[in-house]
């Protein structure tokens, strides 16, 4: 048994091209299909789910009729252009079948390291699905050279999964799971059943992309997972070509090869808030703000916050401190440092007609701090 899946309510499903495209034969419609119906089936169970697919620039070299990967930059983007159009179509159409939107975020690595680009794209995620869509996620090929490339969907998947905090991150892919050496080139190859994601002894035996089609190989799904345990994310590598693969995870079958987190996101959150040693500006407690925070969990709302200091955005890692100067907590703003000068002092009722917008009632909220 593994509960991972049963367990997860929010997961990242990523599909690598070999599987999209057939080994570059073309959009495998059969496949696509079967990942939908057991994608609607996790989303009957009340479990969230986004689709990170690889497959555009495969699928565009044929359509383009490229024999073989072109090795001109503006020509492989042309490609993904082209096929990201077949992509975005069949996966409209497959889970439109059971009654489900699709909606297609392209991302660049950009988008991710800016501060509000990033809050901009984890809140359009959350919202669709809140709204009962299906992200369906790529690169966005067309704007990124290779040296600013995330380079590969494995790496995009782990960071999707930091970005909304997901539970799990699955990786089908065209193995079994991880072995213990690449099982192309070494029939003896076992294949692990279990692991703790960021263990250096599992890239000793991760290898590169065994085909032209995918272009990370294992080691990028190794490296994805370890990156995706730092959120929380236990991560899955599991064959995709079994046609119910998504179905027995959720059932708990132990199939693929499980990489698990061993922090909880909550914990890696604030850990992560724990790390940050110089934070953008403060805010000053009055002593109820204080109690509410140190002895009652929870979360600040401006009206207990008396006064604003420094500049910072909406995300940004603040110091919350008491009138006396102490400090008590350190979290992530929901408002900008001018938003926050306004609102402070003011019930959380009068924030949408005072900004005119409402991020949230809280101005820190309890999940995103952590007592100093
Ligand atoms: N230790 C390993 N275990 C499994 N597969 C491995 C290993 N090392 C290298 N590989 C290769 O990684 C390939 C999967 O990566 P890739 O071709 O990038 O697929 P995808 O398109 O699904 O991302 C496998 O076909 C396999 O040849
Ligand atoms: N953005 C590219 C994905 C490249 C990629 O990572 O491929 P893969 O190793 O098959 O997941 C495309 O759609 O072709």
């Amino acid at each position: 048994m593994n509960s991972v899946i049963q367990k997860a309510n929010r997961i990242i499903i990523k599909v690598g091209s070999s599987l999209v495209t057939n080994d570059g034969r073309g959009l495998d419609h059969a496949a696509i299909a079967r990942w939908a119906a057991q994608i609607a089936g996790l989303r009957a169970l009340g479990k969230q789910v986004v689709l990170v697919s690889s497959g555009a620039i495969a699928e565009g070299m044929l359509r383009l009729g490229f024999e073989r990967r072109p090795t001109d930059i503006h020509e492989l983007q042309a490609c993904a252009a082209v096929g990201q159009m077949g992509l975005a179509q069949i996966y409209e159409t497959s889970f439109r079948a059971h009654g489900l939107g699709t909606a297609q975020v392209l991302l660049t690595h950009a988008d991710l390291a800016d501060r509000e680009r990033y809050l901009n794209a984890r809140s359009t995620l959350t919202t669709l699905l809140r709204l009962g869509v299906v992200p369906i996620i790529n690169e966005n090929d067309t704007v990124v050279t290779d040296e600013i490339k995330f380079g590969d969907n494995d790496t995009l998947g782990a960071l999707v999964a930091n970005l909304i905090e997901a539970d799990a991150l699955i990786i089908l892919t065209d193995q079994h799971g991880l072995y213990s050496a690449d099982p192309r080139k070494d029939p003896n190859a076992k294949l692990i059943q279990q692991g703790r994601a960021g263990d250096p002894a599992l890239e000793a035996m991760a290898g590169g992309a065994g085909s032209d089609i995918g272009r990370g190989g294992m080691l990028t799904k190794i490296l994805a997972a370890k990156r995706a345990a730092k959120s929380g994310a236990h991560t899955i590598i599991a064959w995709g070509r079994d046609s119910d693969v998504l179905a027995r995870l959720a059932r708990g079958e132990a199939i693929g090869t499980e990489l698990s987190a061993q922090t909880g996101h909550l914990t890696a959150r604030k850990q992560w808030m724990a790390d940050h040693l110089h934070t953008a500006g403060q805010v000053v407690l009055d002593a109820g703000a204080v109690q509410k925070l140190t002895l009652e969990g929870k979360s600040l709302l401006p009206i207990g916050v008396v006064d604003v200091k420094g500049e910072f955005g909406r995300g940004a890692v603040i110091t919350c401190v008491a009138e006396d100067g102490r400090a008590v907590a350190r979290g992530m703003s929901n408002y900008t440092s001018a938003e926050a000068r306004r609102i402070m002092r003011k019930p959380s009722a009068e924030i949408e007609a005072i900004l005119g917008f409402l991020e949230g009632p809280e101005l820190v909220h309890r999940d995103n701090m952590v007592l100093v």
